[in-house]
């Protein structure tokens, strides 16, 4: 018998709602995905179909007023996050599960230098004495490939360029060693070339820091680069999951064909991007039956009234939710 490797992190029919007009509507359905040990998993879909609520759910960042996880488990080495008591969530965050974001200036403070940042982080997570704390900080900038390591240690987050910026969170966020970072589009603010920079070097730590990463992204090029599978998001729901080739190759959801043809790719000039006609719905008019049959090509009737299920595509470890695909795939 083989074994399998328990997952790093394993959510369970997450559901995630905002309260909306005096009523609670689902941003994130039912939503159900294990994160492996070692692995990138890449969450893609349009603006507003629930990534990044799905990634605040896991850590419990949401706004404490008018938001609510109102079913489903997020399970990580044997717990349940979604009932952990507060003070145990606090001891997760940052040390166990650690989290960057697309703008890292909302996330460092103007007023202090960007050493004693990262030394703060270090000592309220890990304790220790604060020269140990300083040197560990500066071990880390220069791991994070942050030229000049010493004198940058004194330097405000003002001085540092975008793209050095996001190598002090990526610092920051390695501190503690996680076990699991959600990066929630961090690179999407840089330019080209520092992106692919920072992407690769993000590998490079994930390695040999042994971690996995739930990476939220709106560019199918950087799916390509740095991902091993694919979450398709839309409306709140996983729709297809699929190995990064698998779903290059072979999408079978008439959304994720409609999301490659739509999205930037590094093999693929720019000027053959078709947009998807229509929009993400709003959460409080989420159709009943397949939430993009009002902008599929291939609905039938059955779409509007039945609500699909995510089942196996036939392909080992290929995930869809469409009963009606075209044959050959929906290129
Ligand atoms: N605090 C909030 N209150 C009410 N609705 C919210 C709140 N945060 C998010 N939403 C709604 O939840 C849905 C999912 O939002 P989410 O931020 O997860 O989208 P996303 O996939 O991350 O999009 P983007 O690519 O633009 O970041 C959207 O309809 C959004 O308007
Ligand atoms: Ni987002």
């Amino acid at each position: 018998m083989t074994s399998f490797p328990r997952p790093a992190l394993e959510l369970r029919n997450l559901r995630t709602e905002f309260r909306i007009g005096g009523r609670w509507y689902p941003a994130v359905r039912n939503v159900s995905v294990s994160l492996m040990p070692n692995e990138t998993l890449a969450v893609v879909g349009e603006s507003g179909s629930g990534k990044s609520v799905t990634a605040l759910s896991i850590l419990r960042l949401l706004p404490h007023a008018g938001a609510r996880i109102q079913g489903g488990e997020v399970l990580f080495e044997g717990q349940d996050l979604v009932t952990l008591s507060e003070r145990d969530m606090s001891t997760i965050r940052g040390n166990s599960i650690a989290m960057i974001f697309q703008e890292p200036m909302t996330s460092l403070n103007p007023t202090m230098t960007v050493g004693d940042q990262i030394a703060e982080a270090i000592l309220i997570h890990r304790g220790g004495s604060r020269m140990e704390a300083k040197a560990e900080a500066l071990r880390l900038l220069d791991e994070v490939k942050i030229p000049s390591p010493k004198s940058r240690l004194d330097e405000y987050p003002h001085q540092f360029s975008g793209g050095m910026r996001q190598r002090v969170m990526i610092a920051m966020a390695l501190a503690c060693h996680p076990r699991v970072l959600l990066a929630d589009e961090p690179t999407t603010a840089l330019d080209v070339t520092i992106q692919a920079q920072v992407l690769s070097q993000l590998e490079e730590l994930k390695q040999a820091y042994g971690m996995s990463m739930l990476f939220i992204t709106h560019n199918l090029g950087v799916v390509a680069q740095i991902a091993d599978r694919v979450a398709v998001m839309y409306a709140g729901e996983i729709v297809e999951l699929a190995t990064v080739d698998a779903l290059f190759a072979r999408p079978m959801h008439p959304y994720t064909a409609a999301l490659l043809r739509a999205m930037p790719r590094a093999d693929r000039a720019n000027e053959s991007l078709e947009p998807i006609p229509g929009s993400v719905p709003v959460l409080s008019a989420v159709p009943t039956g397949c939430a993009y049959a009002p902008r599929c090509p291939f609905k039938d009737r059955s779409c509007t009234e039945l609500h699909p299920e995510l089942v196996s595509s036939g392909d080992p470890g290929h995930m869809v939710r469409c009963p009606v695909r075209p044959v050959g795939g929906a290129h």
